[in-house]
């Protein structure tokens, strides 16, 4: 059976998702689509040749769409409304990041979710999907570097425009990493601090840019995050996990060195469609996949969009308070305690 799709939200990611789905994947296809901008949504059927309906909104996609499955690639704050429509529904959901705003939000998701009593929302956290984070959770697992100690990290953009603000550095940016890093060492959060060096002349007014996060998990791992969004030099995304008895880093995306004017360099990738490009693709086969063979999505969960909007909201306390602040889970219910397969690449 193929997958039919709706996606509430035909924007940036949500025309990358359509594109994937009808032109690289299998299994899938775009029957619906909707966007609070009409014209969003008539471009993207006319872009992808899309053989899809436009409905009005979320609801009405979710009820006459005839569809198995909905994308929400909306703006954040609208995503709980939709999932939760469409877990009421019975139709499976690809969310992308956040699930929800609020830790509450995310709570009342994961109720619905076990109010029906069957998993069916997926979270786009896609670096799980990332083969160079794939390599380092096998090194890991594998005690090839013995126990984790420490983690350097850095997730850099270019540039951001004027709508982007301090707390966007931890729920739009950084809440990639909060998701991954933990999966990565198999370890919860503790504790959370954010320390903001000196402003680069690059951000605008409003912006404190850079920003260095430290997390502390509940084996005693620290991991820093360096967040900066007005780079420069390009997009550029680093992990270099100290081990007891080696280090293990994210490879560098493969580019040519050329020698050029009295230099040796390579390329650097300018932004996340395309570093990210085959963890997005991977993510939604996996979705498409999983539904199809066992009638449950394999990704992130609902409870880690949970996990990863708790810890947002303490690390956003600490931007505000300057001090480490702790970050406390509710107990993860029976329900979420499945042993996700390893990621579909
Ligand atoms: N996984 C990743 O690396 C990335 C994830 N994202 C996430 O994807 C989501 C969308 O981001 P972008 O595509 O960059 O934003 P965007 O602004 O380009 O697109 C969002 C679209 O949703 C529409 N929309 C907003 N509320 C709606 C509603 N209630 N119903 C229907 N349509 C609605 C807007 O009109 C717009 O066309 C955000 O949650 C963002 O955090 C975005 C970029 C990368
Ligand atoms: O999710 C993403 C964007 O929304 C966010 O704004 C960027 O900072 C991230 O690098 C990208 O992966």
């Amino acid at each position: 059976m193929t997958l039919r799709i709706g996606v509430i939200g035909t924007g940036a990611i949500g025309k990358e998702h359509i594109r994937r789905i009808t032109n690289n994947l299998s299994g899938g296809k775009v029957v619906a689509v909707t966007d609070i901008e009409e014209a969003s949504a008539k471009s993207a059927i006319e872009q992808f040749g899309l053989d899809a309906g436009i409905y009005p909104d979320d609801k009405t996609l979710i009820a006459e769409g005839d569809v198995d499955a909905v994308l929400v690639t909306s703006w954040g704050p609208e995503h709980e409304e939709s999932v939760i429509a469409a877990i009421e529904a019975g139709k499976y959901v690809f969310c992308e990041k956040p699930l929800a705003t609020t830790i509450e939000g995310c709570m009342r998701i994961v109720e619905a979710e076990m109010k029906l009593g069957k998993q069916l929302v997926q979270v786009g956290f896609m670096r799980r999907y990332d083969s160079g984070y794939l390599q380092l959770k096998e090194a890991i697992d594998n005690k090839f570097i013995g126990e984790p100690l420490l983690l350097h990290c850095a997730h850099r953009n270019p540039e951001v425009d004027t709508t982007y603000s301090t707390d966007m550095a931890i729920t739009d940016t950084l809440i990639h990493e909060i998701d991954v890093l933990h999966w990565l060492v198999n370890d919860d959060y503790k504790s959370v601090q954010v320390i903001f060096p000196k402003k680069t002349r690059y951000a605008h007014e409003e912006l404190r840019d850079p920003q260095f996060v430290i997390l502390e998990t509940k084996s005693g791992i620290v991991i820093n995050v360096e967040i900066s969004v007005n780079c420069k030099y390009g997009y550029d995304i680093q992990c270099e996990v100290v081990g007891e008895e080696g280090i293990a880093k994210l490879p560098e995306v493969p580019s040519i060195t050329f020698r050029k004017n009295g230099r040796i360099g390579s390329h650097i990738l300018m932004d996340w469609k395309e570093r990210f490009m085959d963890a997005y693709d991977a993510e939604l086969q996996d979705f498409i996949d999983a539904i199809r063979k066992t009638g449950e999505p394999n990704g992130p969960t609902a409870w880690d969009g949970y996990i990863a909007q708790v810890t947002a909201e303490a690390c956003l306390k600490a931007q505000n308070s300057g001090k480490k602040e702790a970050v406390v889970f509710l107990e993860q219910p029976d329900f979420y305690k499945k042993n996700l397969k390893p990621a579909n690449v």
